[in-house]
Formats: structure tokens, C-alpha cells, sequence
């Protein structure tokens, strides 16, 4: 909508306090669209049916506290913060370089227990309060989701075996990065564990520190090659996931020791090889190289980085 800028507030899935909450005062009515950010951020209900993007969320208060609101004030708020991430790190304006808006949605289908970026935007579903609950209160899912967007602009990585397990990894990578660098006190290498099993706690839908524990591989001779899930892409990201996980934290998997070299250095390695190495058919031995030129370009051929690289693919049984 036209309108002027505003600052609201909001409740978030969780009940968590949501401030500032960026928003657009038009006739009356405040919009939960950012104006901040790019060529904005619009968060939008599909009120549990399936068409999108649904209503542009809006209310006469600039504050979103209702039941309704919370899973619109997280994907929102959210959506910004990932925003950030990009443009304050490797001077991103958006997940495609051209500031083009983020559009979410939030209480997509029914009792729909997954989110997904549909090639325009991003979409979350309520989940059936039992396996999930509304997945936009997980930061990392949100900046699963956003990271799409960046792989479909920049590799393209196809979403089917090796090549869409590579791309599940680097999104389960950035919604990692993401919470470290904006919720540093409470981040970790779980995926998903905000919002799912409420009922269960200390469990997540994935872990790139032990990716077994939810039955996903953590070494390339496990690897799923079956057909189901677009070739097993939820599951054989584990291996990279793994492969992940020692780059940034370190540690001694297969009886190959490898030295962590921390989050920060995670994500501007796996940028540059998203951005400039990998293509739509790379596979997971390609994306060793990959990942290994693109820390040889930032911190040298020879340096403890690139050293790190070359351990952890090993690791995990990529070479
Ligand atoms: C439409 C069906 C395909 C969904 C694919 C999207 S990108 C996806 O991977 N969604 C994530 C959602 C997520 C992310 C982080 C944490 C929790 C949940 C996902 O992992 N979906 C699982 C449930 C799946 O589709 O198997
Ligand atoms: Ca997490
Ligand atoms: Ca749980
Ligand atoms: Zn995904």
C-alpha cells in the first residue's frame, strides 16, 4: 500500500515480545509492510486456505498481539532480520541483489506442517500443533526459506539428489549463520528445534552436529539413493551439514581431525561458492571444490581455512 512508515509492535509465536516491528500507516490502517528494507517486506494471511499470496496483514492498533497475528509478526520480523544478514555482511539487497521485496505468508492450508519458498515468495504453514507449530517462530526456518531464494538466484542448484541436497544444506547452513549472528545467546546447530514437537523439547527436525540422530547420514558411504523426497534432499544434506558443522566448530569425525574456524568464516566461504562456484548440476564432489576455491580465494590456498575445508569434505567421505 502507499502509506507513511510506522513502528509497531507484536507478540510472536513463542508469546515473544516483537519490537520494532516495521510498518506502513495508509488510510487508517497499519500494514505489516517494511519500507526499511529494500523495495520493501510484505507478510500476508492466506487464512488456512492454499491461494497466494492471501491478505496483506493489517490492523487499526500497530500492534499484532492477536492469535492470528503472531506467526505474520515472526515471518515479518524475521524476514528482516535475514535481510540484514545478507546486506550487512556481503552487501546484498535481497535475495536477488536487486532489492526486489520480500512477500510472506503465513497460515498457508491446513493444520500444513512444512514452509517453502515458491519461486516468488515465501509460505508457512500452521503445522497440526503436534509435529509443528506455526513455522515462521523458527528464525532458522525463515532463513532457510529466504536462503532459496539466493541459491535459486545465484546457482540454482536443482532440488533433486546431490544437487537439491546441496541445496537444502546451504539453506539449513544460512538459517544456521543467521540465528548465530541475531539470537547469538540462544543458537545452535539444531534446524527447526523452535518449532517443532512442542510437546518434546531438546529435540529439532535436523542436527548438523550429529545429523544421525534423526536418521540422516553423516558420511557420503550412508548416503540415501533412493527416489523419495526429490532423491533423499532432506536427508543427504546431513553429509554436507556435517561437513558444516566441522568447518565452523571443529572436531575429530572418521578419524580425520579437523580445526573449526567459526560461523562467520561458515557462511562467507559457502557465499562465495554459492555465488560464484557452484551451477544447477553441481554435485557433492564438486561442491568440495567448490567450497574449497572459494576459501582459497578469501583466505588463501594454503591458510588454515582452506586446510579446514579440504579435512572436513574428507571427513564426511567427499572428496
Ligand atoms: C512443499 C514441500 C517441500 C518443502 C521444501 C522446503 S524448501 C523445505 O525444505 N522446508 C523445510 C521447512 C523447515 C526448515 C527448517 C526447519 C524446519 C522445517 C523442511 O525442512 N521441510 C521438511 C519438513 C520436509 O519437507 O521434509
Ligand atoms: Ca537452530
Ligand atoms: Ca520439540
Ligand atoms: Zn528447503
Amino acid at each position: 500500500v502507499t502509506g507513511t512508515n510506522s513502528v509497531g509492535t507484536g507478540t510472536g509465536v513463542l508469546n515473544n515480545t516483537v519490537s520494532p516491528l516495521n510498518t506502513t500507516l495508509s488510510s487508517g490502517k497499519y500494514y505489516l509492510q517494511d519500507n526499511t528494507r529494500g523495495q520493501g517486506i510484505f507478510t500476508y494471511n492466506a487464512n488456512n486456505k492454499s491461494s497466494l499470496p492471501g491478505t496483506l496483514m493489517s490492523n487499526t492498533t500497530n500492534a499484532f498481539t492477536t492469535s492470528t497475528d503472531k506467526a505474520a509478526v515472526d515471518a515479518h520480523f524475521y524476514a528482516g532480520k535475514t535481510y540484514d544478514y545478507y546486506k550487512s555482511t556481503f552487501g546484498r539487497n535481497s535475495y536477488d541483489g536487486y532489492g526486489t521485496s520480500l512477500k510472506s505468508t503465513v497460515h498457508y492450508g491446513s493444520k500444513y506442517n512444512n514452509a517453502f519458498w515458491d519461486g516468488t515468495q515465501m509460505v508457512y504453514g500452521d503445522g497440526d500443533g503436534t509435529t509443528f507449530i506455526p513455522l515462521s517462530g523458527g528464525l532458522d526456518v525463515v532463513a532457510h526459506e529466504l536462503t532459496h531464494a539466493v541459491t535459486s538466484s545465484e546457482s540454482n542448484l536443482t532440488y533433486q539428489n546431490e544437487s537439491g541436497a546441496l541445496n537444502e544444506a546451504i539453506s539449513d547452513i544460512f538459517g544456521t549463520v543467521v540465528e548465530f549472528k541475531t539470537q547469538s545467546s540462544k543458537a545452535d546447530y539444531l534446524i527447526g528445534e523452535d518449532i517443532y514437537t512442542p510437546n518434546i523439547s531438546g529435540d529439532a527436525l535436523r542436527s548438523m552436529a550429529n545429523p544421525t540422530l534423526n536418521g540422516d547420514p553423516d558420511h557420503y558411504s550412508n548416503r540415501y539413493t533412493g527416489s523419495a523426497d526429490n532423491g533423499g534432499v532432506h536427508t543427504n544434506s546431513g553429509i554436507i551439514n556435517k561437513a558444516a558443522y566441522l568447518i565452523s566448530a571443529g572436531g575429530t569425525h572418521h578419524g580425520v581431525t579437523v580445526s573449526g574456524i567459526g560461523i562467520d568464516k561458515l557462511g562467507t566461504i559457502f557465499y562465495r561458492a554459492n555465488t560464484t562456484y557452484l551451477t544447477s548440476s553441481s554435485t557433492f564432489s564438486q561442491a568440495r571444490a567448490a567450497v574449497v576455491q572459494a576459501a582459497s580465494d578469501l583466505y588463501g590456498a594454503t591458510s588454515a581455512e582452506t586446510t579446514t575445508v579440504k579435512n572436513a569434505f574428507t571427513a564426511v567421505g567427499v572428496n
